[in-house]
């Protein structure tokens, strides 16, 4: 664990491994965030946590290491609703890199337009009690009908404990939907375990619900390499092929005392998606048909 004089954490690792695979060419990472960089897009007062500076150059020299091409940036809690700093990341990126924000419901129309001309193409709604101080489930229905117009997503962030009572929640989102980190199950308790039977069932109840299977790292608590983990979402990725992303999770929030090494993480995906067909969903044409789109349809 790393921490600045002012207090701020590191939750990265300087030095990720260079992984064993690689990905395809086009592979989006489609989870990370950035932080800041602070002096010009300062944290919120309500953040949870206060890290250093990861800026987009981290973010793509990350990126350029690890064999990946485009990036989705997800507005992390720390930056609140002020999407400045992902607005950037997305700006600086030469158009490989898109995004989803975290949005005020009292947020305008023309706002919201401004937002995807800025590359934003989903809104997420934060469950966590541990990052947000409340997450009100008829605004973020309102939000979700309006930005229908757009064409965009929602993701959803919620833990494995509260995933029954967002079923009537998710049921009455009029877009698709996106999961992160699975709704977190307890891998450790095997692909026919409570958790993942439960969640296996919200994805056979819509058909627009996607997944991402990611954080090994915060997810399998024996760590590398993450056996449990594999075992586990192997069998997902194979039943719900076209509906599944992965990224990082860079610079991985709130990880500062079991920092993953993103070397390792990358090679977690062959054991997860074991053929060439599956890895090419995963990372290329799942993505791009949910973030690019008009490059997918081509
Ligand atoms: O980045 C993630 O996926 C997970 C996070 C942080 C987060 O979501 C946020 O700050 O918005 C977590 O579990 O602390």
């Amino acid at each position: 664990m790393s921490t600045d004089a002012d207090g701020r954490i590191r939750s990265w690792t300087l030095g990720p491994s260079t992984p064993r695979y690689t990905p395809p060419p086009g592979a989006v990472d489609a989870h990370c965030h950035v932080f800041g960089p602070m002096a010009a897009f300062p944290f919120s007062a309500k953040a949870k946590y206060l890290p250093q500076d990861a800026g987009p150059e981290a973010l793509f020299a990350l990126r350029e290491k690890l064999g990946f091409s485009r990036n989705v940036i997800v507005q992390a809690s720390c930056h609140g609703t002020d999407n400045r700093a992902t607005l950037n990341g997305i700006a600086v990126s030469n158009g490989t890199c898109r995004g989803v924000a975290v949005v005020d419901p009292a947020i305008s129309d023309a706002e919201l337009d401004a937002l995807h001309a800025g590359g934003i193409r989903g809104v997420r709604f934060n469950f966590l009690k541990r990052l947000v101080d409340d997450a009100p489930k008829d605004k973020f229905l309102d939000v979700a009908h309006r930005i229908a117009r757009l064409g965009w997503h929602v993701v959803v962030y919620f833990e494995a404990d509260i995933l029954e009572e967002m079923r009537s929640f998710l049921s009455a989102i009029p877009v698709s939907i996106v999961i992160d980190h699975m709704g977190r199950p307890d891998v450790t308790q095997g692909p026919d375990g409570a958790d993942i039977t439960a969640f296996r069932a919200l994805l056979d109840n819509r058909d627009d619900i996607w997944t991402k299977v990611t954080c090994p790292d915060r997810l399998d608590p024996a760590g590398e390499p993450y056996a449990d983990f594999v075992r586990s979402v192997r069998p997902l990725v194979e039943a719900y092929p076209d509906r599944v992303l992965w990224g990082t999770d860079w610079p991985h929030p709130n990880m500062e005392t079991r920092i993953p090494d993103d070397g390792a993480l990358v090679d977690v995906i062959p054991q997860i998606a074991v053929t060439e067909d599956l890895r090419h969903k995963l990372l290329v044409a799942n993505p791009m048909r949910l973030y690019w789109p008009e490059e997918a349809a081509e």
